[in-house]
């Protein structure tokens, strides 16, 4: 069981791209069940850090362990087994173009290898209800779909396993406020009824007020504040003071019953 019920757990982690120093010595545990948020400057390197928690890259130094274990050593199959437990939802590369919804929705569960045709289906069309979308759309291809369709379908892929663990890079991103307002209550109703963790990055302080439990804030390549909103904005620091406490984000935190 790992310590302190952590999903994850990052210990003394550095990051560098050649000479260029991203993190420096960032320790972190992600507790099970809940929704944490990375934010910071662009740059300040927090799809960087959800790349390492996929074993995707590996930390200059540190170490990450996921679901109790290190990810230093694993084997490729070790490594593909730990990411069949996880769901990831990033800014690129949301669904394959030439597949359709449902190929996109199915190829999770088909690399499997472990399931038959005809429950693969049963499970893409229970995806595609989980995510609100209508059976109709199963057949088109992600050029005829909106960008709040293809969201949904692309949330319906990284929930295609029944993850644990869910990695969400600026979920909201490209969806205008109405959009972004929905897809931000399907994932709210999702996790609070399933109860896995996500661990999201976002810019957008109206999706972090509605998701977040705690928030991480890495600035000058440190971690340089942890806990809920409320504690949070407590922590003097300059990006603190412009994310949260600008006009818009006063408001928004007005509007949240925060301040
Ligand atoms: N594979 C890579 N090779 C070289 N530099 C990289 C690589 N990946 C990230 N970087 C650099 O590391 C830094 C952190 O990048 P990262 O994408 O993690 O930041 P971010 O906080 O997610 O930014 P944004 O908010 O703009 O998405 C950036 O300066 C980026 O250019």
């Amino acid at each position: 069981m790992p310590k302190n019920n952590c999903i994850i757990e990052v210990e003394g982690l550095y990051t560098r791209f050649g000479n260029h120093v991203v993190h420096e010595n960032i320790g972190l545990c992600v507790q099970r069940g809940e929704v944490l948020t990375l934010v910071g400057g662009s740059g300040s390197g927090k799809t960087a850090l959800m790349r390492q928690m996929l074993g995707l890259e590996t930390p200059a130094q540190g170490t990450v362990k996921v679901f109790g274990e290190p990810l230093h050593g694993r084997n490729r199959q070790q490594i593909q087994n730990m990411r069949n437990r996880c769901g990831v939802l990033f800014q690129k590369g949301a669904l394959f173009s030439a597949l359709s919804v449902y190929d996109n929705i199915a190829l999770p569960m088909r690399e499997l290898r472990t399931l038959d045709e005809e429950m693969i289906r049963d499970l893409v069309m229970l995806k595609l209800e989980m995510v609100e979308i209508a059976p109709v759309h199963a057949n088109k291809m992600p050029a005829e779909l909106s960008g709040g369709m293809i969201k949904r379908i692309a949330l319906a892929r990284a929930m295609a396993l029944n993850p644990e663990l869910l990695f969400l890079d600026e979920p909201t991103a490209g969806l205008d406020p109405e959009l972004s307002e929905g897809f931000v209550r399907l994932i709210k109703t999702m996790q609070s009824e399933l109860t896995f963790t996500i661990i999201m990055a976002t810019h957008d302080l109206d999706t972090l007020v509605a998701l977040s439990d705690r928030v991480a804030v890495l600035a000058d390549k440190h971690l340089v504040a942890l806990g809920t909103v409320r504690e949070v904005i407590h922590t003097k620091h300059a990006f603190i003071s412009n994310f949260f406490c600008g006009v818009r984000g006063r408001k928004t935190l007005e509007n949240s019953s925060i301040l």
